[in-house]
């Protein structure tokens, strides 16, 4: 038998069937194994009635040594593993696993199931895995994230775990973020910094009304499923978006940056919190009746060469190239000149234009209700954002563009919406441009007088632009007026992105083997 290739190889008896086990390194192999006693008498490989299985060691949550008592106990052959191979081989596939997590539930976030959801599906997956863990139940919104922030004694954990919504995630992501940055002395409050990546994993439990990030990032919005990403520690790097109002942070953004449309659907969803999930489709059909749009400049720095286009049909998938490039052009860019340095020589895009509504898609966004996404080609790592421009357009057409949020169509084959992969981008509703504040200045006004000033004029004919609110991935923004910069991989999940097949269908089941 080689050594690394072949380490055991036996008969094992479940529940009166018997099958032949293989593990090497990499692999747990079992087949069934049918007796042919009337030909031959002898076992017969391969002629199975039910299918071969195979786990990959590294998905393997725990192994739990028993004596053996089954019928078939004379009939075993395990041979004992070499020592050696045996640990290299253990030590291969827990080196990147949690064994102590610091744990956020938001009793109160969509259905108000998480406590449940953690007790009953999430915490004896932790346990099993012999995974250690401090939860903390939040009594208050921004609790996590100050704690976070401020308290807690992160050089205990190896991951941060949010059982929750979106929102919840934020709050994490908000507080480990800040905590870093703070730690490593950067200026959060300068656009031009740049950030320092977060060394803690964060693991999505979901337990929220939309659950975006975790469904674009793991594939599905199944509590269990999350748990095993995080046993068996997964890793999968994000972009993050900051947002600045002038030399002021205002938040971070990893999924939805959307004006118009969708910051209409939240701030009206926000009065309607009691409802539960239903809320955004209530404002949502509210929103899409009133059909307001919004006037102003949007400026961007589009991506560079080869990141792709959102019309490419290249999806970001488990161990997406796209993103892998990103990582690697990172180290190498480590050693060249600073990114505000290449990015002095690239050139803004400048539009001008009413829009029904303007989205920055850091990732596909894809959730139950659009299994898409806003935009299906987005990556989670690439360092880019979409941002996708709908235009003053009829109802109708506007409803056009909706329903391809839930169906196969290109989303932007449309001739009122546009789209860009972007690296920066800013935004300044019409009332606050420049050519206002030029007249401002020669009227010698200040601000505050000039602001007021355009209010009374425009009441008194009626036509005062209006002004919507920025929903940034579920909050809303007290500025409208303000500045992007996507921050490439600043973080990491407990996850490994979408994949084309299920791989945990077999696993949880045969765990304990
Ligand atoms: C005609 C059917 C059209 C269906 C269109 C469904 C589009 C759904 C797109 C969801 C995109 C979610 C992006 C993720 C954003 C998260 O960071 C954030 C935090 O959780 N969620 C929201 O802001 C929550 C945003 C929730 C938005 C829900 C919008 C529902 C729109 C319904 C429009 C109905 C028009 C009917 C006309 C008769
Ligand atoms: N104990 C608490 N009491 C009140 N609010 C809380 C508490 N803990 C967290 N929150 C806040 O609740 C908000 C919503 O939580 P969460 O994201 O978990 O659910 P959701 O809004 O229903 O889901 P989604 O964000 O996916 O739409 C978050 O913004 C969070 O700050
Ligand atoms: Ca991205």
């Amino acid at each position: 038998m080689e050594k690394q290739s072949r380490l055991l190889c036996s008969e094992l008896c479940v529940q009166r069937r018997l099958f032949e086990v293989t593990l090497n390194c990499t692999v747990l192999a079992w087949k069934d194994i049918q007796i042919d006693k009337k030909h031959t008498g002898r076992a017969i490989y391969g002629a199975v009635k039910a299918g071969s299985h195979c786990v990959p060691v590294c998905e393997i949550i725990a192994v739990q040594e028993k004596e053996d008592d089954s019928p078939c106990k004379d009939t075993g052959k395990w041979q004992k593993v070499p020592q050696s191979p045996a640990d290299s081989c253990q030590h291969a596939f827990t080196a990147n696993r949690p064994k102590y997590l610091l744990v956020y539930i938001n009793p109160y976030g969509g259905k108000q199931r998480g406590k449940q959801i953690y007790d009953h599906k999430v915490a004896p997956i932790f346990s099993r895995a012999s995974i250690s863990t401090d939860v903390i139940v939040t009594e208050h919104a921004n609790h996590a994230r100050d704690h976070l922030k401020m308290e807690a004694d992160l050089k205990k954990y190896d991951g941060v775990v949010c059982v929750g919504g979106d929102g919840m995630f934020s709050e994490i992501m908000h507080g480990l973020v800040s905590r870093t940055q703070q730690e490593a002395g950067v200026d959060d409050n300068s656009m031009e910094e740049t950030l320092m990546p977060c060394g803690l994993r964060i693991g999505i439990i979901p337990a929220g009304s939309t659950d975006c990030i975790c469904y674009a990032t793991v594939g599905s919005n199944d509590p269990v499923t999350s748990a095993l990403h995080i046993v068996v520690g997964d890793s999968q790097p994000m972009d993050v978006c900051s947002v600045h109002n002038e030399d002021h942070f205002l938040r971070y953004s990893v999924s939805l940056l959307g004006y118009g449309f969708y910051g209409d659907v939240l701030t009206d969803s926000e009065r309607k919190r009691w409802m539960g999930p239903a809320r955004y489709d209530i404002s949502g059909v509210k929103t899409f009746l009133s059909h307001r749009y919004y006037e102003g400049t949007v400026s961007f720095l589009p991506a560079e060469g080869n990141s792709g286009t959102p019309r490419d049909k290249m999806q970001c998938r488990s161990g997406c190239s796209i993103c892998q490039q990103t990582s690697s052009d990172k180290l190498v860019s480590k050693n060249e000149d600073s990114v505000s340095d290449a990015e002095c020589r690239d050139t803004w895009t400048v539009i001008r234009g009413k829009f029904l509504a303007i989205n920055a898609a850091s990732m596909s966004c894809a959730c139950p209700r659009s299994p898409k996404g806003l935009s299906p080609s987005a990556h989670l790592a690439d360092g880019t954002t979409d941002l996708i421009l709908v235009r003053k357009c009829s109802r109708l057409n506007f409803l056009r563009h909706l329903l391809r949020h839930t169906n196969k169509d290109d989303q932007f084959d449309h001739s009122f919406v546009e789209v860009y992969r972007v690296k920066q981008f800013r935004f300044t509703p019409r009332y606050q441009e420049c050519d206002s504040e030029v007249d401002l200045r020669e009227s010698g006004a200040t601000g505050k007088q000039f602001l007021s000033q355009i209010c009374r004029e425009h009441r008194a004919c009626g036509c005062m632009p209006s002004q919507s609110n920025w929903n940034c991935d579920g909050e809303i923004l007290p500025h409208t007026a303000i500045q992007v910069r996507v921050h490439s991989q600043l973080i990491k999940l407990f996850a490994r992105g979408i994949e084309e097949q299920p791989v945990f269908e077999d696993l949880y089941a045969h765990c304990a083997i």
